[in-house]
């Protein structure tokens, strides 16, 4: 069973950062209180750093053990380690960095700087979520794009519907720059909760098809749903009509 889709409006993009943050506090919490651990499955995007801004920002981020929350990447730029446009440097200097997580407990994709190819780097990715007993995310988030991709899985896009793989390189990728690496469906979906922040008027159509459960070629983010969550946190301006 998983759980159907719901929507939970927020104003403006600040305070659907600030609720979500919140809510992602009382999640880790709420994990930790029954799990020696809580997985996590981050986004890129504007939102995905606007949410750990807010996290930092928050008295209640003193609630979280951090030493034991690991942290991963629903999809990565395949960019060097560093490059200020990866998702995973703009997660940390958005306030990801300054949490106290342990290193170790930090799974980075590997870029072009220590791996030979995105392929190369999404098997070793892979490896190390086979290592760690995935697939059992507490939390995935997901930003959403205009045409409804989420993490690197574009519709349309001939890597979007792979099937038996938990993480896949991507070329082409419409979305600047154009080799990524992502996970699959199949590794995401089912996760305990799916949340996808979606802020902005362009994203009217992606919600609206999103919620509706589209197909693929319409609606990545209708592909993933969450065992006990699938969230849509969305602002006014993406909300439209809702
Ligand atoms: O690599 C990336 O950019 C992302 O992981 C991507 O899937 C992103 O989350 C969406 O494009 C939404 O981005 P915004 O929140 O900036 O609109």
């Amino acid at each position: 069973m998983t759980a159907p889709a719901r929507l939970l409006i927020h104003p403006d993009k600040r305070s659907l950062a600030a609720a979500a943050a919140a809510r992602l506090i009382t999640a880790i919490v709420d994990t930790l209180a029954v799990k020696p651990e809580a997985q996590l499955a981050l986004t890129g995007g504007s939102m995905g750093s606007d949410v750990w801004r807010a996290v930092a920002a928050s008295p209640a981020r003193g609630a979280v053990d951090w030493s034991r929350v690991r942290v991963w990447w629903g999809d990565e730029r395949y960019l060097p380690a560093g490059d200020p446009d990866r998702n995973d440097t703009q997660n940390d200097a958005a306030g990801l960095a300054e949490l106290g997580l342990v290193p170790d407990n930090v799974h980075r994709v590997a870029g072009p700087d220590t791996s030979e190819s995105a392929e190369a780097s999404a098997a070793a990715y892979a490896e190390t979520i086979r290592t760690f007993g995935q697939h059992e995310w507490d939390v995935v988030l997901f930003g959403v794009g205009p045409d409804g991709h989420i993490a690197s899985l574009f519709p349309g896009h001939p890597a979007q519907l792979t099937t038996g793989e938990i993480a896949i390189a991507v070329h082409d990728s419409p979305k600047p720059p154009p080799t990524r690496v992502s996970l699959t469906f199949e590794c995401v979906d089912r996760a305990q909760r799916v949340w996808f922040l979606v802020a902005g008027e362009d994203k009217r159509q992606a919600v609206v098809d999103g919620l509706a459960g589209a197909g693929p070629s319409v609606s990545s983010a209708a592909q993933v749903h969450g065992v006990s969550e699938t969230l849509w946190l969305v602002d006014a301006a993406a909300a439209g009509d809702h």
